[in-house]
């Protein structure tokens, strides 16, 4: 399926799909990766080497740093991809090195829980790998 490209390089993992956009700060703490923010669709789930599905970013720019954050403590997504991005998230996703996409066809919704995709950010491309 072919999106936009937001940030280079290509990360593979199982998709964590969220229907509700994020706040990095204070919503996900990047000392265990785990989504905190009370009564969020992912709250409890780690997004460590997961291939991450939101529609937006919400809340502070600081999120951009969360997001650099969890990077350098080895607990970021192996990917990010938006509905639409804004910049909070896209600029976390370039300085951390995170491969990222976003504006994807609406089939990529189709995708089952638990399929392995692979995002290329070099391209905006994101492929399914099968399901674990
Ligand atoms: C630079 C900011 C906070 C800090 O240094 O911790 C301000 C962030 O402003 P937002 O309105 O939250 O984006």
């Amino acid at each position: 399926m072919q999106g936009r490209s937001i940030s280079k390089g290509t990360g593979s993992g199982e998709l964590l799909v969220s229907s509700e956009p994020i706040s990095f700060l204070s919503g996900v703490d990047p000392e265990t990766g785990i989504v905190v923010e009370h009564g969020h669709p992912l709250e409890g789930q780690s997004i460590a080497g997961r291939v991450l599905a939101f529609p937006y970013g919400k809340g502070s720019t600081v999120g951009s740093y969360v997001i650099y954050a969890l990077k350098q403590n080895g607990l970021a997504p192996a990917a990010i991809i938006n509905t639409e991005t804004e910049p909070i998230i896209a600029v976390g996703a370039i300085i951390a090195e995170i491969p990222m996409i976003d504006r994807l066809p609406p089939e990529f919704s189709d995708l089952p829980p638990g399929t392995t995709v692979t995002v290329n950010g070099d391209t905006g491309e994101v492929s399914c790998d099968g399901t674990s």
